[in-house]
């Protein structure tokens, strides 16, 4: 690296005029090399932020404001839940033990909330490392339990700080948070919030009689994804669903998985407690794992809808939902043999045992539909 030298009163003297003619200059500066004359310096520690999240950014935000008494969101602030409440509701906040007896789901649904978490602390960190650990987690959080997508219209007179390449920006970078807007508790029939130009709205989607709550939805979601990002279960979810990844990606052969790939049909094998209990892809798949490979290629080339073939995919179906039947017997033994304290507390144990109980559930549908 060459050394910078100082490049002489003239220019000092240049950098005033152009400074005074509208340059900003902002943390360099003009300097003398050795073999290239004159160049930029970095006149003091420039940091390079990481491509830092909307949810980090909407977080770091909050952050610097929260310890403020005098903050312009203090009234909304203190209606936020606590730490404490936090601690007790969200699966990040569990123990270890709690943590490692989630339904399979769920635990890949943690272990990517947890890197996104560690990312936007890393990067906010380098910019704000005032901001503590703690803090960041805790607003982190805020802004995942009560944000909002806000798919707004292209306009042509829209607030100079919205983006504007529109193309290029993927669901995350459109969060917004909207006080009063965030009271709405989730159902899987509530309301449907509407954006636009405006801001949000949420139009009654049915008679309502004083007292009785009104709903949101915050997206078509199952039981695992509410708990781990919003901290709670429903008792009936039409949106809930079972991934059977975790028990059929282990049977396949790597040639298997190859042709899996190529024919777009490897990953996403879901069991519903709804119509038609196993999906396509589960159907194909189970099909290149008990038939002749040309009886999967009919099915998945759609040239044979493969009904005469329903019985051993239904046969080979149940058998694995059997054998995981009594693995899930054995996790809630385990729920149930936590110690209450140290390894959980009675409504975290209690959250996770009605969770299994429901996993149960679907899969007993399961079998009871395929069986008959
Ligand atoms: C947008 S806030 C709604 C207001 C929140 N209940 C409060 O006290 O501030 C989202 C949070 O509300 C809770 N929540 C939302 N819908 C719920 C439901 N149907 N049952 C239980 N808790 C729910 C969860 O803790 C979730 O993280």
């Amino acid at each position: 690296m060459a050394a910078a030298m100082d490049p002489g009163e003239e220019h000092a003297h240049f950098v005033e005029w152009a400074q005074s003619n509208g340059v900003d200059i902002n943390g360099i500066a003009p300097a003398k090399f050795k073999d290239s004359g004159m160049g930029i310096v970095a006149a003091t520690d420039i940091k390079f932020p990481t491509k830092t999240s909307i949810h980090a950014r909407l977080a770091a935000y909050l952050a610097l404001r929260f310890p403020d008494d005098d903050c312009q969101h203090r009234p909304w602030q203190d209606i936020w839940p606590s730490r404490d409440e936090f601690k007790e509701i969200l699966p990040l906040h569990w123990s270890k033990q709690l943590q490692d007896l989630l339904p399979h789901a769920a635990a890949v649904l943690l272990t990517a909330q947890r890197s996104n978490l560690d990312r936007d602390y890393l990067s906010i960190h380098a910019i704000h490392p005032s901001i503590s650990r703690d803090l960041f987690t805790y607003v982190w959080l805020i802004v995942n339990t009560r944000t909002f997508y806000w798919e707004y219209p292209d306009l042509p007179n829209a607030h100079p700080r919205l983006p504007k390449k529109r193309p290029q920006l993927t669901a995350d970078d459109c969060y917004a948070m909207c006080p009063f807007m965030d009271y709405f508790n989730h159902s899987d029939k509530g309301c449907d919030p509407k954006a636009d130009a405006k801001g949000y709205s949420v139009t009654a989607d049915r008679a309502y009689r004083a007292g009785e709550e009104v709903y949101v939805s915050y997206g078509s979601h199952t039981n695992d994804f509410l708990l781990v990002e919003y901290g709670f279960i429903l008792d009936t979810n039409g949106c809930d669903s079972l991934p059977l990844d975790h028990l059929i990606l282990s049977q396949l052969s790597s040639e298997q998985v190859q042709v899996l790939k190529e024919d777009g049909f490897y990953g996403s094998y879901t069991l519903s407690p709804t119509t038609p209990t196993i999906c396509h892809r589960t159907q194909a798949v189970v099909r290149l794992l008990t038939l002749p490979s040309r009886r999967y290629t009919a099915f998945v080339s759609g040239t044979d809808e493969g009904t005469g073939d329903q019985g051993r995919v239904n046969e080979y179906v149940i058998r694995l939902l059997v054998k995981y039947e009594r693995q899930i017997m054995e996790i809630m033994e385990e729920v149930e043999g936590l110690k209450t304290g140290g390894d959980a507390t009675t409504a975290q144990r209690s959250t996770l045992l009605r969770r299994w109980k429901q996993v149960r559930a679907i899969v007993k549908t399961g079998i009871d539909v395929l069986t008959n």
